[in-house]
């Protein structure tokens, strides 16, 4: 039926570095231009681990040109799946904090498999970062204003149960079930013609979409000036440190 899936596999924990996001990208692009393909199911090749989200190490300690260069990245990746033609499906195989939650929030359907390990949300303020507003609109789309507001606020991480509750997830299913629920619900999708539902998907996305397309260097320019903060660096390299010392 023309579907692809696209399995991240970026060891240990599938961090969006910008490798990772540049190839994300092409992948996506290559798809919506081969007309074979219809729909794609995102998922993970990291056992336990759908994303851990943007990588620290690419927004800590490097050049303004490099943060500058990441951030555009990160912005690409979710305009082009926020807005992608395809039908794209999350098949949620493990934890999603933060960037590797809002990978999943840029899908039409999210599948989360049943367990308790399998946290998701919005973290960034545990961090003592603070999501964008786009992150928050794409959040605030989803499970609605009130429940975005204490999600953010408290970098709220949901176990699959709660996640379904709010609506962050569509479905929770037995982890051994994920692909094939994912697949039984594409065809759902998949069964409504292209043209009408891509053009309800752009009527309901496009303004959230172009509220950052319209300035989109405004946007890197803010990012540059709190990721450069001598606190935020600080605050960065703090939990970077804390999650080496785990192990030791
Ligand atoms: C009005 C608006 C105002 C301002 C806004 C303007 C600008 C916005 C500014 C900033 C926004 C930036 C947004 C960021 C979003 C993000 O995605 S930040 C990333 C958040 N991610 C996390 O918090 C997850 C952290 N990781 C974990 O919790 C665990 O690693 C995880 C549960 C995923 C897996 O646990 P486990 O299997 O035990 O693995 P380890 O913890 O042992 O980790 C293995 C190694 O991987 C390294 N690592 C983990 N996560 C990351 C990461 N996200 N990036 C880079 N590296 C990571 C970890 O350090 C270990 O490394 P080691 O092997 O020790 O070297």
């Amino acid at each position: 039926m023309g579907v692809a899936v696209i399995k991240l596999k970026n060891p240990p924990v599938n961090s969006l570095s910008l490798e990772v996001l540049t190839e994300f990208v092409i992948s996506l692009e290559k798809l919506e231009n081969d007309k074979t393909f219809r729909g794609v199911i995102v998922t993970s090749d990291c056992p336990g681990i759908f994303s851990a989200g943007l990588d620290l190490t690419e927004m800590c300690g490097k050049s303004q040109a490099h943060y500058a260069e990441y951030w555009r990245a990160v912005q690409e990746l979710w305009l082009r799946l926020y807005l992608s033609n395809l039908v794209l499906i999350a098949a949620i195989n493990g934890v999603s904090p933060a960037g590797g939650c809002l990978m999943s929030l840029t899908c039409d359907y999210r599948v989360l498999a049943d367990n308790p390990k399998y946290n998701m949300g919005l973290n960034e303020t545990l961090l003592g970062i603070v999501a964008p507003s786009w992150f928050k609109d794409t959040l605030v789309n989803t499970v609605g204003h009130r429940t975005a507001e204490r999600a953010l606020q408290l970098g709220l991480l949901f176990p699959p149960a709660e996640a379904l509750r709010v609506g962050m997830v569509d479905q929770v299913v037995p982890e051994d079930q994920v692909h094939s629920t994912a697949l039984s619900v594409m065809a759902q999708w998949l069964a409504v013609p292209d043209h009408a539902r891509q053009l309800t998907k752009n009527l309901m996305r496009k303004p959230t979409a172009d509220r950052l397309v319209k300035q989109r260097d405004a946007d890197i320019q803010y990012f540059l000036r709190f990721i450069s903060r001598d606190s935020i660096q600080k605050s960065l390299r703090v939990y970077l440190d804390k999650l080496r010392q785990k192990k030791g």
